[in-house]
Parts: structure tokens; C-alpha cells; sequence
């Protein structure tokens, strides 16, 4: 058995009660919209705000909680920490529960990505079937749903692709079942390796995705080279991603949020990239270009 904690508080408190919560023992914390308040009007390209936010705390079973929620409201002030409640949860597979909430989505006119156990209906359909395990990489966030959409849009026959930063191994996925000949898959991190591997193998494209760390990834040159990261590695990574990617081959980033773009756009423009018109959503950024010949 587990048990949750769970405060509601004003947004701007929301970062600091989830630290203390952590300090205090919690295994995890989540933020959930506090319910029914209206949500602010956001300004376009940028994410929406909630004026409150319901803090959720998990705890191992026999944590003194009532001990927890006096030391924070000794800390924050009892006026603003409001509707506390405790439940306990029976014993679940944590990192999958998610999964109950996920659902087939469709990226462009024909790629879908769908949960084990779920099927379309739909003939021309390009179907993976994903479970991502512990790595990022579900085409829920706005950023892995601009890469799908480039994909689904793109002539991948034939093509080499790598996809650099590959969590999941999502993208490098959909390229392989779009027709992509090859992929190098790769991440710093060994869970997303693994999971790459395992999703890979699940949808039968095991045979043409090679993954690797960063160190270890052998000589070759993309048609088209993705990698979904975060602005700054972005423009760290450019000279190594540049010399991946053939002349006329293309790139194809994201992780960026939109204040962040131009700078980015300008890097790979420095290093020979012909860089196209950002594509926006929710506040991110997909940056595409085509390495001049
Ligand atoms: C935002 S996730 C993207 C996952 C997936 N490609 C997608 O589009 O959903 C970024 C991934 O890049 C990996 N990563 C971060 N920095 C990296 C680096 N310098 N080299 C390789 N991988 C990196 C992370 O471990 C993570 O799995």
C-alpha cells in the first residue's frame, strides 16, 4: 500500500510545497489543475496557467503525514495551503498507470501511434504500437508530436535517418515504418536504449535500428537527421550533428521553446544549414533545414 498527500495552492507556491513535499519523503510529486477555476485567457505561443494547483504527494504506507502537513503549514502559512486530503492506493505498477490514460493519436494524414492492445481502423493507417517504459517519447508532448508530423510528411523511402536524443525510440520508429532503410538510434541514457530496442523489436523494425550512446555511434551519413533535446544541447551538439547529415540532408529539432528559436534557427544557419520558417505549438518550436551542397 501507498498514500497520497494532497494540498491545493496558488500557482506561483505550486514548485516550492512539491519541493518540500520531496524533502519531507514523497516518492513523487504530480500537479493536477485544482478543478473547476477558470483558467487564464494564455497569450498566443505560450503555455496556460492554472490560478491553482492541486499538489499531490506519494508516500510509502506508515509515513507520518498529519507531521508533514503541520511542518508546511508552519512553513507556508496554514491560509494557503487548502483542502488537504489523504488516500491510500493499493500497490500498482507506477511508471504503467499512465498508460491507462493513453490512447491511439494520430500524427498527420496517416501515422498513428497506439498503446499495446489497442488497433485502428483505418487501411491506410501507419501503425506503431509503443510502450515507452520509463523513457520520454509518447507523441503527447507537443514537441515529439511536430517530429511525427515532419515525418508523416516527408518521403522516408530508402532514407538513412538518425535519431539523435531517441528516448522511446519513437521517431526513429516512424521513420523505419514510414520506409526509412536505416536508423542509428541514439541517447545518453541506457533505459531509453533499451526501451528503443524492446519498441523496435515490438513493431518489426528491430532489424533495421541500431542503437547506440553518443560515443558510440558508428561512421555514417543521414538523409535526415532528428533530434527532439532542449535548446542549449542543440546548439552544443551542432557541429557533431552536422557532420551526420549529407549535403542536402536534412535536420530536424525540437525541445525548443518558441523565445528560443531564433537563436538556435542562427547556429545551424552558421554551420550551413538552410533553415525554413519555424513551426509553433503550445509554446515549442520545430526548427527544419537543408544542409547546403
Ligand atoms: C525530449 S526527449 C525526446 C525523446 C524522443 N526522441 C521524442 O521525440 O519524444 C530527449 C532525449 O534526449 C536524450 N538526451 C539528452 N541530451 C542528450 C545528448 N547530449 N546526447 C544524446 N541524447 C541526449 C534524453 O536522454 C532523452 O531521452
Amino acid at each position: 500500500m501507498w498514500q497520497q498527500l494532497m494540498v491545493t495552492v496558488d500557482e506561483d507556491l505550486a514548485e516550492d510545497v512539491s519541493d518540500a513535499l520531496m524533502d519531507a519523503g514523497a516518492l513523487s510529486v504530480s500537479f493536477l489543475d485544482a478543478g473547476d477555476q477558470p483558467l487564464f485567457e494564455p497569450p498566443p505561443g505560450t503555455t496556460p496557467v492554472w490560478a491553482q494547483t492541486r499538489v499531490v504527494g506519494l508516500f510509502e504506507e506508515g509515513g507520518d503525514l498529519a507531521a508533514i502537513r503541520s511542518a508546511l503549514g508552519g512553513r507556508f502559512g496554514d491560509e494557503r495551503l487548502r483542502d488537504w486530503s489523504e488516500e491510500a492506493l493499493a500497490d500498482q505498477v507506477w511508471e504503467r498507470t499512465w498508460l491507462e490514460h493513453f490512447r491511439p493519436m494520430r500524427f498527420g494524414s496517416r501515422l498513428w501511434v497506439c498503446p499495446t492492445g489497442f488497433t485502428v481502423e483505418d487501411t491506410d493507417a501507419v501503425v506503431m504500437s509503443l510502450d515507452p517504459g520509463l523513457a520520454f517519447g509518447t507523441g503527447t508532448h507537443p514537441t515529439t508530436a511536430l517530429c511525427l508530423e515532419w515525418l508523416d510528411a516527408a518521403d522516408l523511402q530508402g532514407a538513412s535517418v538518425l535519431d539523435y536524443g531517441c528516448g522511446s525510440g519513437i521517431l526513429g520508429i516512424a521513420a523505419a515504418l514510414l520506409g526509412a532503410a536505416g536508423v542509428h538510434a541514439v541517447d545518453i541514457d541506457p533505459q531509453a536504449l533499451a526501451a528503443t530496442v524492446e519498441n523496435a523489436r515490438k513493431n518489426r523494425v528491430g532489424d533495421r535500428i541500431e542503437v547506440a550512446s553518443p560515443g558510440g555511434l558508428a561512421d555514417f551519413d543521414s538523409d535526415i537527421a532528428l533530434a527532439n533535446i532542449l535548446a542549449n544541447p542543440l546548439m552544443e551538439l551542432a557541429d557533431a550533428l552536422r557532420s551526420r547529415v549529407r549535403p542536402g540532408g536534412r535536420i530536424v529539432l525540437s525541445g525548443i521553446l518558441a523565445e528560443q528559436a531564433d537563436a538556435v534557427a542562427s547556429v545551424y544557419a552558421r554551420k550551413g544549414f538552410e533553415m525554413e520558417p519555424a513551426v509553433f505549438r503550445e509554446g515549442w518550436v520545430r526548427l527544419a533545414g537543408v544542409r547546403r551542397t
